[in-house]
């Protein structure tokens, strides 16, 4: 009876720990949650961040925690996720529920639909983001395997690095289950085009908010290709600005790497970048007209199987994929630099699973 009740106040109070809370243990507590009065859920969309207690995870879930469009929040870890969540479910916003390590994991994620994946391991300073594709590349498959299995029609946000890899795992792994549905693996390119509208807007002495500037091809070094022949408002760079914005942008990581001098990598202007684009796939699968964002996705835009281009957000994920448009030959160069990197990252992503 004592047991039952437990589990129907952890539900109202959005915890899901019945051994593991603290809140669960005390007494007083529990006569206070008894009485609140459970009512019918918030009409929005269920959303579940995989590695919610981590660096970018932790900003991530309390900015999501915010956005209107969001009626359930689940948080998962294989660490800490009961703090994180004891914490967010106190702001006065929609619901928020918490899982920890894998046997919660189906749990975690039945019934989303939108799971954002921020799980795995950060740079330091000396390595690449194909550094992390040892441990991270496993983590990766191990919870789209889970998707496959508890929500496979959920539209996957996935940031883990390397993103020219960890999409393509994702992709095999989704093909294996037999799920596979391109449109709806995204992955998360937005801290580009974050940091490419706030350099050229500091250049152009504009509000950063006022500017657009597509970054196309992948998310490391090289491959991250701004276009800044597209920038809007349309404006003229000289040759010294292109070379200077192009190297920032592309190495925009690795400034933040430095900075934090082996504490982590980029968390919270990725954060934010993480829910800019969230916001974007939700108002898309609202229905909304005209939801354009860049991401790395299935693409048939060059030879390669996966390339980040602008794509329109729809009810089904990535509904349009829009070709690069015109460059000129200093992004022609950029492009068949980036096409031979990111060629094989894809290829190292896919044989992960395919071996
Ligand atoms: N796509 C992008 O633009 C960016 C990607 N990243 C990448 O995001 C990832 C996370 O970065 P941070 O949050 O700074 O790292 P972090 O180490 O602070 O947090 C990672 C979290 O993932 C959790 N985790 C590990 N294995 C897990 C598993 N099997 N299931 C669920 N959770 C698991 C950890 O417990 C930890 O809480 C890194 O791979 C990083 O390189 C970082 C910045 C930008
Ligand atoms: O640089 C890193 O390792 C993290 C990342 O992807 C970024 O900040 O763009």
């Amino acid at each position: 009876m004592e047991q039952k009740t437990n589990q129907r106040i952890a539900k109202i109070s959005g915890h899901l720990y019945p051994s593991n809370s603290q809140i669960m243990e005390d007494s007083s507590e529990v006569m206070m949650r008894a009485n609140c009065r459970a009512k019918g859920g918030a009409p929005g969309f269920k959303v579940a961040i995989l590695g919610a207690a981590g660096g970018i995870g932790q900003p991530l879930a309390m900015l999501m925690k915010m956005n209107p469009l969001v009626s359930v929040l689940h948080l998962y870890d294989v660490v800490n996720s009961p703090g994180v969540t004891a914490d967010i479910s106190h702001m006065d916003t929609g619901a928020v529920r918490g899982f920890l390590g894998q046997p919660q994991l189906e749990s975690a994620l039945t019934g989303m639909d939108l799971v954002i994946i921020p799980a795995g391991v950060p740079r330091k300073p000396g390595m690449t983001r194909d550094d992390l594709f040892k441990i991270n590349a496993g983590i990766v498959k191990t919870l789209c395997e889970g998707i496959a299995k508890s929500c496979p029609r959920a539209i996957v946000n996935l940031i883990s690095n390397p993103v020219n890899s960890t999409v393509p795992i994702a992709a095999e792994v989704f093909k294996k289950a037999g799920i596979y549905d391109p449109k709806r693996l995204l992955g998360v390119t937005m801290l580009d085009v974050v940091r490419a509208n706030t350099f050229v807007a500091e250049v152009l002495g504009l509000d950063p908010r006022e500017v657009d500037v597509p970054v196309v091809g992948g998310h490391a070094g090289v491959t991250i290709l701004p276009l800044l022949s597209q920038v809007k408002p349309p404006s003229s760079f000289t040759q010294q600005e292109i070379e200077y914005l192009t190297d920032r942008i592309q190495n925009g990581g690795t400034e933040v790497v430095e900075a934090k001098a082996g504490t982590g990598s980029a968390t919270l202007s990725m954060a934010y970048a993480a829910v800019k684009f969230a916001d974007a796939c939700l108002r898309g699968l609202r229905g909304d007209a005209n939801v354009v964002e860049c991401s790395f996705v299935s693409s048939q835009v060059t030879e390669l199987p996966f390339f980040a281009t602008k794509v329109r957000l729809g009810r089904s994920g990535a509904e349009e994929v829009f070709q690069l448009g015109p460059l000129n030959e200093y992004e022609r160069i950029g492009l068949e630099k980036a096409k031979k990197e990111l060629a094989e990252s894809i290829q190292k992503g896919v044989s992960f699973i395919k071996k």
